[in-house]
């Protein structure tokens, strides 16, 4: 390593951030200020100008899904590496960052649809379980400020023990209901029924529920307060721009 490369090594991350002044937006910038490796250069929120984060190294992503799409193809464009929080990915949005990012291949993606640890761990934890048991149904709680449901981290949650049950050959969970007022039994992802709570009072919260003859098994993570996601946001933005490409979910980094 040269001289050269050796000091900039050391010199903090410039980062940015994309919905500062959101509920999340408000802590990451709280969380990257405090970080003495890295530098907040830039808060932006809806209706600011998204060239005050073209001197960022690192853009962290917490907006919405009618957005995220295009500060995404915008930050590529200018070989700036992101960690995204926002959920709204489906597998197309996935291809379609894949397919900007092949034109940029020094840039890095982290798409996560829940960076507290715990919740990674239930994730992996319900995967590995599925495939021993009959019936699996999800219930997420959230607050009610929350603008999509199932939540990201339901709906990854659904898709990777639908997997896990593909793999072991396992059908759908059994179901005798005939008739139901719409909605009773839930959204269908990937064949699993995933159940949205709103209260007041609640943060993040899931429960992935297993059933098989005479037990059951309730895998369940917490989030009480928003500064669980800060530790795994502030890996990834260490972390992605080693990783160039698009990595999908922060159980790579763990
Ligand atoms: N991955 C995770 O661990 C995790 C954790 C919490 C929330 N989330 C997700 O993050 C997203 C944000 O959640 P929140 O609770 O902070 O929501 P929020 O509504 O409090 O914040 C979103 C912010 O984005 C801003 N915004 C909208 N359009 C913008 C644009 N074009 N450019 C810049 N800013 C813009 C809004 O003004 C708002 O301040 C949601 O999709 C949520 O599900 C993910
Ligand atoms: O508060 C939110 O909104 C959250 N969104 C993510 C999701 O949809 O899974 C992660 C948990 C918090």
């Amino acid at each position: 390593m040269t001289d050269v490369q050796e000091k900039r090594r050391d010199e903090p991350v410039r980062v940015g951030v994309l919905g500062a002044r959101g509920r999340m937006g408000i802590e990451v910038c709280r969380a990257v200020d405090a970080a003495g490796d890295l530098d907040l250069v830039a808060m932006i929120d809806q209706g600011d100008d998204l060239s005050g984060a073209a001197g960022a190294q690192v853009v962290v992503d917490f907006t919405t899904p009618d957005v995220v799409m295009e500060n995404l193809r915008w930050l590529i464009d200018r070989g700036i590496s992101a960690v995204v929080g926002t959920t709204g990915f489906t597998e197309q949005r996935l291809d379609q960052v894949r397919g900007w990012l092949a034109g940029r291949p020094e840039v890095g993606v982290l798409i996560a649809p829940n960076f507290g640890i715990g919740a990674v761990l239930m994730m992996q934890f319900a995967a590995r379980a599925a495939r021993h048991f009959e019936s699996v149904e999800i219930i997420e709680q959230h607050h009610p400020r929350k603008l999509d449901a199932p939540s990201g981290t339901a709906t990854h949650t659904a898709r990777l023990v639908a997997q896990a049950r593909a793999d072991a050959g396992l059908g759908p969970s059994p179901d005798a209901t005939a008739s139901e007022v719409p909605g009773a039994r839930g959204a269908d992802i990937d064949g699993v029924r995933v159940h949205a709570v709103r209260a007041t009072g609640l943060v993040a919260h899931q429960e992935v529920l297993f059933g098989t003859a005479g037990e059951t098994l309730t895998i369940r993570h917490d989030s009480y307060d928003r500064a669980s996601f800060m530790p795994g946001v502030l890996l990834a933005v260490r972390e992605v721009r080693r990783r160039p490409g698009l990595t999908v979910g922060l159980d790579p980094l763990l």
